[in-house]
């Protein structure tokens, strides 16, 4: 939470600048028109180290670098094992992921919901799908309920176990199975005397490869329902749409002919 504490023009050193993603601000605005979210944005690219902008690297709170350094580190490691309990569960070879990503990007959003006076009229965070292969979103103590996923329709929230993290599904290891795994349709809402503070990281392929489904999981049956394309492609078309459910994945998806 110390980031967000810092007086306004500190936290202001290091603005996310329209048409950017990383630093403080607020992502995903197209228009004038848009009714804004509820958040206010922290973001830091990572990994691979050349995506990095150290101009925006806080230097308050004092260990905030080398903390974030640390916590990265462990959730790389995390992802990646993952990842490898994703390969087996599809009978896939273990390393299959990790080969076939490259250097993983790897990035950290820290979205900060302040308390709302009208919880009814503005969201935290528009409903979307993560963008990434794996999203691990950790949520602050003590905070109110914010995240909801979309099951069967209905907004299901996700309350917060202490020590826990949640793991996300992002759209590219939905592109990458063919849809077996799925990308999870998620949102935040705000809270009338609570504020609310995330910490996300984000987990996808290097930006030069090419994704599509992967040959073992497409046969007769289960006909490719995603094109191929190239991953940086993907990242660039998702910063730059508004947020809306899962409609950034229309990208991907093989339109079926229709006969009128
Ligand atoms: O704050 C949350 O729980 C959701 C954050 C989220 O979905 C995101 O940053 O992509
Ligand atoms: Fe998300």
């Amino acid at each position: 939470m110390g980031f967000f504490m810092l007086p306004l023009e500190e936290k202001q050193k290091y603005p996310m600048v329209p048409g950017t993603v990383q630093g403080y601000g607020q992502a995903f605005v197209f228009s004038e028109e848009q009714k804004l979210d509820w958040c206010n944005m922290f973001a830091l690219g990572l990994e691979p180290h050349y995506i990095r902008n150290p101009k925006l690297w806080p230097t308050k709170p004092a260990n905030f670098c080398e903390t974030l350094e640390a916590y990265s580190r462990e959730i790389r490691k995390l992802c990646k094992n993952l990842l490898k309990y994703i390969a087996i569960s599809l009978c896939l070879d273990e390393n299959i992921f990790e080969e076939m990503f490259g250097v993983a990007v790897q990035a950290v959003r820290m979205n900060y919901y302040p308390a709302c006076p009208r919880p009814d009229l503005v969201l935290g965070l528009s409903p979307h799908s993560d963008g990434s292969a794996l999203t691990v979103l950790q949520q602050g103590k003590g905070n109110s309920v914010g995240l909801q996923i979309l099951k069967d329709s209905t907004w299901v929230p996700i309350l917060p176990i202490p020590n826990a993290l949640v793991i996300n599904i992002g759209d590219t290891i939905e592109v990458l199975t063919n849809g077996r795994y799925k990308s999870v349709e998620h949102r935040a809402v705000t809270h009338k005397e609570k504020d609310r503070l995330s910490i996300v990281t984000f987990y996808a392929p290097s930006y030069e490869i090419e994704i599509g489904p992967m040959d073992e999981l497409v046969n007769e049956k289960n006909p490719s329902k995603y094109r191929r394309y190239n991953h940086g492609e993907y990242s660039k078309h998702y910063v730059t749409n508004k947020l809306e459910g899962k409609k950034s994945l229309e990208f991907a998806k093989i339109k079926t002919a229709t006969t009128n």
